[in-house]
């Protein structure tokens, strides 16, 4: 019997680099990541995406597209991780650290994907080209993909 929830993750895209966050505690220490995490009582998966970047970036949306979803299990456990991906392309402000996250720009050609979760190597390039995509990753710990699917979408 498999429980799921519901989470976000944007990635904010200027030409030519896409900034990430070096996750400091908790869930994911240690890698370079988008900004998400859970929705609160109430809310759309798209106004906790934008809450969750300004907590975590200090960035206000003003654009952003839903481009992903995939969902993931991870070996022995009950709970399905289902994440809905957004492209944001315009914001205010400047990314800030917050005690969650140090952000950080990338140039395209220097995703540090080594230091990031092991699916990201494999959809960052739909996000990137704005495809949409739908997946599935089963994770064995938090490093080790034992099983995929991923496919372009028409529609999501
Ligand atoms: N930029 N990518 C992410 O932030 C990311 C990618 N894959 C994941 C897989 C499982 C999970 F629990 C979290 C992530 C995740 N944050």
């Amino acid at each position: 019997m498999f429980t799921t929830k519901l989470l976000t993750l944007a990635l904010v895209v200027q030409p030519g680099r896409v900034l990430l966050g070096m996750k400091k505690r908790g869930f994911g220490a240690g890698k370079w990541n988008g900004f998400g995490g859970k929705l609160q009582r109430g809310e759309t998966i798209e106004q906790a995406a934008k809450r969750e970047l300004l907590e975590e970036s200090g960035l206000v949306v003003d654009s952003m597209e839903k481009l992903g979803n995939i969902k993931f299990e991870f070996v022995g456990e009950t709970e399905i991780l289902d994440v809905h991906i957004f492209r944001v392309d315009s914001f205010e402000g400047q990314p800030t650290e917050s005690d969650e996250m140090r952000p950080q720009w990338f140039d395209l050609d220097k995703i540090p994907f080594g230091q990031m979760w092991a699916d990201d190597i494999l959809w960052f390039p739909m996000m990137l080209q704005r495809k949409k995509f739908l997946g599935y990753f089963k994770f064995q710990g938090h490093d080790l993909i034992v099983e995929h699917k991923l496919e372009e979408v028409k529609e999501l």
